[in-house]
């Protein structure tokens, strides 16, 4: 157990680089013990409003530092961050619940997303092409939109942030944050680190409040000009909704169904480890989670002996001890989520093999701990195969042969990470473009994104923006065509000179 200080449990709002406190406030619970850890600011509209007039003069101001200038601070945020990293990591776990080691895993992935996008502020590339005309130049370059609005989950508290805060404002934006109510410590950390490596005033802000409240306001704020969201697929809809009513950019990156396929050919004990950490690493609560198996009728039997035989091995708890590999479900709505599912699969006849039930932790009685649960006789069309659960539930499907597998794979509405097991390299090659996700792994479990390859799926689970990657600065930039005629005289293009 770690002790917060005072200074961490201080929770404000961060407005043009000054802590305001706010008077309405929420409570903030451990998820491991269920005990209160802080208070968190209830803010209201007014507090986008301020953070949105500040945003709005600091970005002018920002756009026209160079922009391999504003990579250096975000090279500086990441050494703060790397020297930081296991106290960040703890709060992390206190906050969220998973295990120290994905916790230390989740913001080396904020550290690394820090040194690549101040690699981008040396490119920001844009394009140079020949002009259909004689002495006339043609480019197109990247500009920033403006003031962005982020709206971010609980289950990536820190890493997601910087995969949409690292490229708005190396491209020169600046940021409303609003980080979700679950999981304050990371947005107060991020806050804090960008403030001590000399990011000008405005340029980034954080306000705490309900999703309702907050993130509606600032989709309202004529300021902003993006949203980019992550979070469940039912919020992300409202989002895309209200944004659309405002001709509002959007970028949503929202839930996962995503599979483990598992050919007769297959390595059994690499895929039984695959599955087990891609299903219940972060308890599930992954969006790219593996939350069905489809298995090959030939190794369905060994695949299920061996995998249940695995998974007595996870020990779960506090996952601030070293020894537990699945720590609690963030809070109670989330347990009951997932076992309103279990009834659910029990229901539609499912065979629940292992697990399914809500767990006490001796002298953690008040988390939210659940059992790695396996079901088997699972069908494609089942509830339990279609919908997110977001715990620790995986559900095993059986198939025939390969086309089989792939059809299974797609035929759900989300279309976020995939993978297959396999030694065929015919195989891999085909599945690899027939699998209609936006990620795919090949003898891999379906989660450990790297940050430098975009990041969101197709269907239910996106709109067609990626996070992460170079492709993440399409969400944060405009694209201008420069034309520059040097000949001295008025050239008309688009006149049809066939005539
Ligand atoms: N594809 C991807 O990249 C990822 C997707 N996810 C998905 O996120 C979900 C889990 O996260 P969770 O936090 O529960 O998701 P939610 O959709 O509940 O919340 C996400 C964020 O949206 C805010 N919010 C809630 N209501 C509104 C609203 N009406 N308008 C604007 N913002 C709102 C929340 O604020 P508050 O809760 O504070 O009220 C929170 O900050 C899962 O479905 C998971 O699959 C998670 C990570 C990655
Ligand atoms: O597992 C991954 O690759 C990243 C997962 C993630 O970012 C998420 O679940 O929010």
């Amino acid at each position: 157990m770690i002790t917060l200080t005072s200074e961490e449990k201080n929770l404000k709002n961060f407005i043009n680089g000054e802590w305001i406190e706010v008077a309405n406030k929420e409570k903030v619970y451990n998820p491991a013990n269920g005990e209160v850890l802080a208070e968190i600011p209830d803010s209201d509209a007014a507090a986008i409003d301020m953070a949105a007039e500040s945003a709005r003069i600091a970005q002018k101001e920002w756009a026209g530092v160079p922009a391999p200038q504003r990579a250096e601070l975000l090279y500086k945020v990441g050494i703060k961050m790397k020297e930081q990293k296991e106290r960040l990591s703890q709060l992390l776990t206190l906050e969220n619940g998973k295990v120290i080691e994905e916790a230390r895993g989740e913001v080396q992935e904020g550290i690394d997303m820090a040194f690549y996008m101040a690699g981008e502020g040396r490119r920001l590339f844009g394009q140079t092409t020949p002009s259909e005309l004689k002495d006339k130049f043609a480019m197109s370059q990247r500009c920033p939109v403006g003031v962005v609005g982020i709206i971010t989950p609980w289950n990536f508290p820190i890493a997601i942030a910087t995969w949409k805060s690292f490229p708005a404002i190396v491209a020169g934006n600046a940021v409303i944050w609003k980080p979700s109510s679950e999981t304050p410590f990371m947005a107060k950390a991020l806050a804090k680190i960008f403030e001590e490596a000399g990011l000008p005033k405005g340029v980034i802000n954080v306000v705490y409040g309900s999703g309702a409240t907050i993130g509606q306001a600032m989709i309202n704020h004529e300021a902003i000009r993006v949203i980019s969201f992550t979070g469940s697929n039912e919020t992300g809809r409202l989002v895309a909704t209200e944004c659309g009513r405002q001709l509002k950019k959007v970028s949503l990156e929202m839930g996962g169904k995503n599979a483990v396929i598992v050919m007769e050919d297959a390595d059994i004990d690499l895929a039984v480890e695959g599955i087990l950490w891609s299903a219940f690493g972060t308890s599930g609560q992954r969006c790219t989670a593996c939350s069905r198996v489809i298995v090959h009728k030939d190794v369905r039997k060994e695949l299920e002996n061996r995998l249940l035989e695995a998974m007595k091995d996870l020990t779960i708890g506090d996952g601030l001890d070293p020894n537990i590999k699945v720590g609690p479900i963030i809070n109670q709505a989330g347990l009951d989520k997932v076992l309103k599912y279990i009834e659910i699969g029990k229901e539609e006849g499912a065979n629940l093999v292992t697990g399914g039930k809500q767990l006490t932790v001796e002298n953690y009685e008040n988390g939210f701990y659940f059992e790695p649960t396996l079901f088997t006789d699972v069908t494609i069309d089942m509830r339990i195969a279609q919908e997110e659960i977001f715990g620790p539930v995986v559900s095993l499907i059986e198939v025939n042969d390969f086309d089989e597998a792939i059809i299974a794979n797609n035929k759900v509405k989300y279309g976020l990470s995939s993978s297959i097991f396999t030694q065929d390299v015919n195989r891999v090659f085909k599945a690899q473009r027939d699998l209609d996700t936006g990620i795919v792994y090949v003898n891999a479990g379906t989660t450990g994104a790297e940050i430098h390859l975009p990041f969101g799926g197709t269907k239910g689970t996106g709109n067609g923006h990626r996070d992460s990657g170079v492709q993440a600065l399409d969400v944060f930039t405009e694209w201008k065509a420069v034309y520059v005629d040097y000949s001295g005289k008025l050239q008309r293009a688009q006149i049809d000179t066939d005539a």
